[in-house]
């Protein structure tokens, strides 16, 4: 990653061996390393779920307002935001902080809004095994904001609903009640 970044600088007509930018492709190598920590191979997202709870509990469960930062593979720039996950546990709720911590997961390695979406919300349901899942993410591109098409405030909301929450109009529009309470 060092000697590619300092290709792309190159590239761009800068000289890499000025003083300032001597460390940058060591400090944008270790950067990558910290942003895409979720492509290392002894990374394994089952492993975040396995804090269950074995709970009587068969109301929804809404995990609001987790800020995230990714990457658009497309032009790998961020694109940041915030997610909204539900679920309705089947026989196990699983610990609070672990729904952040699928968010995360998914975020730390180059990503499309749509498919990061749908990713956290088939892990929840493979490991959970819930009554249903429901994810939506609204975020926003640099690659939008700060070049091409240039439009400052542009968001995206994406939504990824599993079981109840697809096949159930009142359950769907429950979580809706939360995600609208919160400004989305
Ligand atoms: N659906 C989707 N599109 C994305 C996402 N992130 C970036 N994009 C889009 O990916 C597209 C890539 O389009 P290209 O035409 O190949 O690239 P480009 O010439 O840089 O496009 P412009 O951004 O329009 O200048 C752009 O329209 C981006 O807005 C995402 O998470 N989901
Ligand atoms: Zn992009």
């Amino acid at each position: 990653m060092e000697n590619g970044f300092r290709m792309i600088l190159e590239g761009m007509g800068e000289d890499p061996s000025r003083e300032g930018l001597l460390d940058t492709p060591k400090r944008v190598a270790k950067m990558y390393a910290e942003l895409m920590t979720s492509l290392r191979s002894e990374s394994n997202p089952s492993e975040i779920l396995k804090t269950r709870f074995h709970e009587k509990y068969d109301e929804m469960i809404v995990v609001p307002n987790i800020e995230f930062a990714s990457m658009c593979e497309h032009h790998f720039l961020p694109f940041t935001g915030r997610a909204f996950v539900a679920y309705i546990p089947g026989d196990c709720v699983v610990g609070l902080s672990k729904i952040p911590r699928v968010v995360e997961y998914f975020a730390r390695m180059p990503q499309i809004q749509e498919r990061m979406t749908r990713q956290i919300a088939e892990l929840i349901q493979k490991e959970l095994n819930p009554r249903g899942v429901a994810v939506l993410l609204e975020a926003s591109h640099m690659c939008m904001t700060m070049r091409g098409v240039k439009k400052p405030g542009a968001t995206m909301v994406t939504t990824q609903l599993l079981g109840r929450f697809k096949t159930d109009e009142k359950t769907r529009a429950e979580f809706m009640t939360y995600i609208h309470r919160e400004g989305c």
